[in-house]
């Protein structure tokens, strides 16, 4: 708990989020921010004061030496200014780097390590007891929390991440120290801007994650405002992790102050009633072909499996087909057919009797009969164990099962639209998927491209998850700059629009300015497009802030709008992108010689795909022209 310090006595030390021109960092939660090395055997750390630089060095001048030969005199000048520590490289011999790249200019997150020549110095946060918080970078977490998913997919272990937040855009000192207080060493934390934080919990099954989240709740109360913790659990949660971030995050949004405590999705939720839905935003040439034959297929009863890879949507996609047809108004039951334990597949589709095995307490309706009148949404089709493909076929078949237990008959009305990221045609080509099933599933098959092969939408998808984070976090964010644009133009996108989502909502919280700049963007990003790992699309003009008049962009709602005619430069935009796009798929297939097969695994899109966007951008074999 909070320890005898009430709201009012900390009233002059509080700040808000809007007007923060404040040392962040420092407001948070009485911090000592500082620098930490380890050198001839001992570990030294030095405190960093606010708008006070730091020059490291081998020798006087410089206020902080460090006796090292790869060090220059004066290497390298740290501040901690508006919430973020800044290093400069004063023209070093040796260079200053950081995630292995050579800076000249950079922002340390605590919980970073910056590289001096040969010397490493850490930025930890202290609490007021001179105590170190063991605080960790955003990156690093990240990478822990893909270790634990290999980890836990390996021995089938859970896992438990939280996102903790503040409930108002004010924030007091010692937050931090209280979560802290109520997790122990193995539990990792990142701080999260400077009003929310990430929190693993290796090896933690619902009920102990469960009981953390609560003490971290309870642990801060203010009057006005106090922490709310989203849960987001393995393997309810997703398989990546951007899906686990982003599942702990969305609970968060869901917390109140009545309700402190969320958890992120079961392997099966609701996710439309008659509550109307976000839309989803339709930008480009290529997902606007996809919403044509979401057009078509909405009206009719036919089952639809949506593939693509994670994070591309499909979800979304399996919304809007609901959305546009006569059941829009009803239930979508999801069921993540790769987050149900194989035993209880069955019962978890077509519901249960009681004592029909150890551990079903009471009778239960599975997901077909919660969806009745409506549709399900069979994610992670692919993940299916064989019993279980069977009995769906089954119900595919007779629009009737009955319940784990019973033999008695239900019938119901729904429709299936399934999801996948693998190629189940393979699969059932294979045997590694009931071929009679995947013809009875895909009446339509509907290709949803990655992110990285439809940059037209980056931008349009960027504006709309900022307004939404803003909105959301209570902040005044209005645009991109155009540099930190071009950047998340020129990046891969592995984890597509999910990744994308997540990145803007990060910049969002931790942006102290009114637009989000390149520093504001996670090292990864910043170091992979520094790599080139992707091209640029062609030339986007200066204007291309966010907040400015939307381009060429339609949003789906549940009531169904026709696409905007694109603007003349909208069409520009969309000429230069198929340019680069046509270019993108022609030296791709030169590298893969002409075959299309290795040329569509390099891009990472189907061999199918492939050949319908040559069509349509003209690409052709030099020779046969
Ligand atoms: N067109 C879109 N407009 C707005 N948001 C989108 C759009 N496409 C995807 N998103 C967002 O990106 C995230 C991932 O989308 P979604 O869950 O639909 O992807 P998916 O392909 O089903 O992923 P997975 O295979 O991992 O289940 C969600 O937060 C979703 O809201």
């Amino acid at each position: 708990m909070r320890s005898g310090k009430s709201v009012q006595d900390d009233a002059a030390k509080t700040w808000t989020l809007a007007g923060r021109s404040i040392s962040a960092i420092q407001q948070t939660a009485a911090l000592g921010i500082a620098l930490v090395w380890h050198y001839a055997g001992k570990t030294e750390r030095r405190l960093l004061s606010p708008d006070t630089p730091l020059v490291v060095g081998r020798a006087v001048p410089a206020a902080l030496c460090i006796d090292d030969r790869t060090l220059s005199r004066e290497h390298a000048r740290f501040l901690l200014s508006r919430g973020r520590v800044w290093v400069d490289d004063l023209g070093s011999k040796n260079g200053t780097f950081l995630d292995g790249r050579r800076v000249s200019r950079a922002g340390i997150a605590i919980g970073d390590e910056v590289v001096l020549g040969s010397v490493a110095l850490r930025v930890q946060a202290f609490g007021a007891g001179g105590e170190s918080l063991d605080l960790e970078g955003e990156e690093k977490l990240l990478r822990r929390v893909e270790d634990e998913l290999t980890r836990a997919r390996h021995f089938r272990r859970p896992f438990a991440l939280l996102h903790v937040r503040m409930s108002a855009a004010v924030t007091a000192e010692g937050w931090i120290n209280a979560v802290r207080a109520c997790l122990q060493p193995v539990h990792r934390v990142a701080l999260y801007g400077t009003c929310a934080a990430h929190v693993l919990l290796p090896e933690a099954g619902a009920e102990e994650a469960s009981r953390t989240a609560q003490a971290i709740a309870a642990s801060f109360v203010g009057s006005d405002a106090r922490l709310l913790v989203g849960l987001a659990l393995y393997p309810d949660a997703g398989s990546t992790a951007d899906e686990v971030f982003a599942a702990a995050r969305e609970a968060a949004r869901h917390a109140s102050p009545e309700r402190p405590v969320a958890c992120g999705p079961a392997a099966t939720s609701v996710l439309a009633r008659e509550e109307p839905e976000e839309g989803g935003i339709i930008a480009g040439q290529q997902m606007r072909e996809v919403l044509e034959t979401v057009r078509r297929v909405g009206a009719s009863r036919i089952p639809v499996i949506l593939h693509g890879e994670t994070g591309t949507g499909k979800e979304v996609v399996a919304r809007m087909i609901h959305e546009g047809g006569p059941r829009k108004g009803r239930r979508v039951v999801r069921v993540n057919c790769g987050a149900i334990p194989k035993d209880l597949v069955e019962s978890t589709l077509f519901g249960h009797e009681r004592g029909a095995f150890t551990g079903a307490l009471q009778q239960q309706k599975g997901v077909f009969e919660e969806a009745d009148g409506g549709t399900v949404f069979l994610d992670e089709i692919g993940e299916l164990p064989p019993p279980a493909q069977a009995a769906l076929l089954r119900v595919l078949e007779s629009g009737s099962f009955s319940r784990v237990g019973s033999s008695r008959e239900i019938e119901v009305d729904v429709r299936v639209v399934a999801a996948t990221h693998r190629d189940l045609e393979a699969m059932a080509a294979s045997g590694a998927f009931r071929a009679d099933l995947y013809y009875r599933l895909g009446g339509v098959v509907i290709d949803i491209p990655p992110l990285r092969a439809r940059t037209d939408e980056i931008e349009p998808l960027a504006r709309h998850f900022l307004r939404a984070a803003s909105a959301a976090n209570g902040r005044h964010v209005e645009g991109i700059t155009p540099e930190a644009l071009a950047l998340l133009c020129a990046y891969a996108w592995p984890g597509n629009v999910r990744e994308l989502r997540n990145v803007i909502e990060r910049a969002v919280v931790v942006t102290p300015g009114a637009l989000v700049g390149l520093e504001d963007l996670p090292p990864r990003v910043r170091a992979a497009a520094a790599r080139g790992e992707s091209e640029r699309p062609a030339d986007r003009g200066t204007d291309a802030e966010l907040g400015g008049a939307p381009p060429d962009v339609a949003v789906f709602c549940p009531t169904p709008s026709a696409p905007k005619e694109a603007p003349p430069e909208g069409g520009r935009v969309r000429g230069k992108v198929q340019q680069y796009e046509a270019k993108l798929l022609q030296d791709m297939l030169e590298t893969a010689g002409w075959n299309r097969t290795e040329a569509a695994r390099r891009l990472g899109i189907p061999v199918r795909t492939l050949s319908y966007r040559m069509k349509v951008l003209g690409v052709k074999r030099p020779s046969s022209r």
